[in-house]
């Protein structure tokens, strides 16, 4: 079931001559759905978002709730909780007196604000954390009372501005499983913003990877993993090689490419692909199915190692690939890289057929 849809949405600021913000955005998002925003700085996550709350009406373009049009309803009216990268709450009062406060503007009465104040803290595991005050709370613990806050209204959306940005990274990743839990638990359709692919990855049911104002592409995670729309998606969406292959031969979804030394390998192709024998294709590699062999293994690409960066789990290692006329760099994620491999030795590369996939440029 369709809970949220954009239609057409665009926003252009005042400022004229600036390309729109958000440009031609169309999305639906499903009932109970924990879906992402993701992209660089910029690229209109937060615009998109604040459209969805109400507190920027679109230039062009509808936004539905249930079928419903809210684009230019106000956003008292449309029942969505919001969690801000700041957590925006009340120093001067309680947590218990911060999570009342949208039940207290919706007047609920006193023992079932309280009773439910009571819930929503125990849900995001700050049972007897009411009558403490703010400022004595960890960063972690502020960002839950806003989650709770947040929650206590019964929204009948989730809206989630970079929420996690200013915990340390330990906390952030402990966090982001304690937002899903709760999130799976209430079943309240979510939109996250964010532009850490990592925490996209490990938390979205779906993700729309978003550039200049645009959608680039809407997938699972594994679907933006491993069949990126683009070279753009490919390369944001953890750190993969794009290389261009001369094609050999085209069939539905798959294409032979040619490899820098000559051998020839497959690589998944969208339907419609359009690509013909003799021209160049873009194929994307991930690291860590690139594998480090001898330079002297016959179809394997020639290079010389021009960086390596040890990080525990893998290896990894920065290649110049021998192309002839352009020069390539590859990385490679190994995890068992043998450690006497080091800067300016020559190495094998051999690139997984079953691994590689065709982006558009
Ligand atoms: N109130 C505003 N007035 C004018 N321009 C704005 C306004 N808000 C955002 N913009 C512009 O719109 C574009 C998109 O901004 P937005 O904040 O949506 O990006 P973002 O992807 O959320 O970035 P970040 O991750 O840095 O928050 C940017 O070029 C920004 O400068």
């Amino acid at each position: 079931m369709i809970d949220v849809e954009l239609e057409s949405v665009s926003k252009r600021f005042a400022r004229s001559g600036e390309a729109a913000a958000v440009d031609d955005v169309n999305l639906t998002i499903g009932a109970g759905e924990f879906f992402t925003l993701l992209g660089p700085s910029g690229c209109g996550k937060t615009t998109t978002l604040r459209m969805v709350a109400g507190f920027y009406f679109p230039s062009d373009g509808h936004i539905r709730f249930g079928g419903k049009d809210v684009t230019r309803l106000a956003p008292n009216k449309r029942e969505t909780g919001m969690v801000f990268q700041n957590y925006a709450l009340f120093p001067h009062m309680t947590v218990a007196q911060n999570v009342a406060y949208g039940l207290k503007v919706r007047k609920v009465g006193r023992a079932d604000a309280a009773r439910r104040v009571a819930e929503a803290l125990a849900e995001v595991h700050l049972d007897g954390y009411g009558p403490r005050r703010i400022d004595q709370l960890s960063g972690g613990q502020q960002q839950r009372v806003a989650l709770a806050r947040a929650l206590v209204i019964r929204p009948r959306m989730l809206l989630l501005d970079e929420p996690l940005s200013n915990l340390d990274a330990k906390l952030r990743e402990e966090t982001r499983a304690e937002i899903r839990r709760i999130q799976r638990e209430s079943g309240t359709t979510s939109i996250y913003v964010t532009h850490d692919q990592a925490e996209a990855m490990a938390m979205s049911d779906r993700i729309a990877v978003m550039r200049s104002g645009q959608v680039q592409q809407v997938g699972t995670p594994r679907e933006v993993y491993h069949q990126p729309a683009n070279a753009f998606v490919a390369r944001f969406i953890g750190r993969s090689n794009v290389l261009s292959l001369p094609v050999a031969a085209v069939e539905a979804t798959r294409v032979q490419v040619v490899l820098p030394g000559g051998g020839q390998v497959h690589a998944g192709a969208p339907e419609g692909h359009g690509l013909r024998v003799g021209d160049s294709a873009l194929v994307s590699a991930r690291p860590e199915y690139i594998s480090v062999v001898s330079p002297a293994d016959s179809d394997a690409i020639g290079g010389r190692v021009a960086a390596v960066e040890f990080t525990g789990m893998t290896t990894h290692l920065t290649v110049d690939v021998d192309t002839g006329d352009i020069d390539t760099q590859v990385t490679v994620a190994a995890v068992d890289a043998p450690e006497r491999i080091g800067v300016g030795d020559r190495v094998g590369l051999r690139l997984p057929a079953d691994r590689l996939w065709v982006v558009r440029p």
